[in-house]
């Protein structure tokens, strides 16, 4: 057992074969930013194969979170056990290495090396430096992977630089995929995808977690209540409502009165339905 390694009593699940082993845990997580407290008290659990939205309004915190759980922000109190080891401490790169990955809501690629360049490099990101020097033939098979479920192998040759919006952040999801991360963070996947991309951007995510919890920052809500499987609300720094489903969600007078109240053109509100979301968008 390495020192990173907390002991036992928080595994109780792992005891319950049929309960989902929640492969995040988070406790009494609080930042403070020069005073303003940006968190307080965040508890919440993200389950082993499941698509965790983290959803509330601008400032509710999400970004804060995504950021403590990344290592890019150290909280003031709290813990993030991530398969039981303390994450909170570790720098951004050995989170990484742990099996944490994370996008960005503008898509971080190479924008002159071509697709399967930039899935190659992210691919390499565990290999020492004499593997890879060594010269090689053909696609590995995680890239020969990534092209395939992003769909993005018909562009393999092609800059990354001249994809669209929408493919551009599937190449960066394929990159974090040839890294094989067992938790995956994405900060708005799906801002400024038009309807077709969003849908596939959810096929893509529901792929990922056959073998991959995802948490998602998300404002679409139509993209929740299509691709969620848990939902944690967050507002002004705490949780209104943690682990969540969809329908306990939108149920929620609580959390219709956040997203209502604070948003007058109704546009995050929780209850719409997808029609309403696709007329907003047109
Ligand atoms: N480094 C920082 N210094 C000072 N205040 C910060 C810092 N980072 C975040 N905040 C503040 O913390 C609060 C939460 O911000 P955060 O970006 O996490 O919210 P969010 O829920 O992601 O919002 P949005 O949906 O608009 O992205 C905001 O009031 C923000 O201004």
């Amino acid at each position: 057992m390495s020192s990173d390694t907390i002991a036992p009593e928080v595994g109780d699940e792992r005891r319950d074969p049929t309960a989902p082993w929640p492969i995040l845990r988070i406790r009494g997580l609080g930042v403070s930013f020069g005073g303003f407290q940006a968190l307080t008290d965040v508890d919440f659990d993200a389950r082993k194969g499941e698509v965790h939205f983290l959803i509330g309004p601008n400032g509710a915190g999400k970004t804060t979170l995504v950021d403590i759980i990344t290592g890019l922000t150290r909280p003031t109190t709290g813990s993030v056990l991530f398969d039981d080891v303390e994450l909170v401490g570790h720098k951004e790169h050995r989170i990484v290495h742990l099996g944490v990955g994370r996008s960005f809501q503008a898509a971080t690629v190479f924008e002159a090396l071509s697709v399967e360049e930039n899935l190659d490099i992210a691919a390499s990101f565990r290999l020492p430096l004499r593997r890879l020097l060594r010269q090689r033939r053909g696609t590995r098979p995680e890239v020969a992977e990534a092209l395939e479920v992003t769909g993005l192998a018909p562009y393999a040759d092609r800059p990354a630089g001249a994809l669209a919006h929408g493919q551009k952040q599937w190449l960066e999801i394929g990159m974090l995929l040839t890294q094989k991360p067992r938790l995956l963070l994405l900060d708005e996947p799906v801002a400024g995808m038009s309807p077709d991309e969003r849908t596939r951007t959810g096929e893509l995510v529901r792929y990922v977690a056959r073998d991959c919890t995802v948490l998602v920052v998300e404002h679409d809500m139509d993209f929740m209540r299509r691709f969620a499987d848990r939902v944690t609300v967050l507002h002004e720094g705490k949780v209104l409502k943690a682990d969540a489903t969809v329908a306990e969600v939108q149920a929620d007078p609580v959390v219709q009165e956040v997203y209502i109240g604070r948003a007058k053109d109704d546009r995050n509100s929780v209850s719409r339905g997808a029609a309403g979301d696709e007329e907003e968008q047109a």
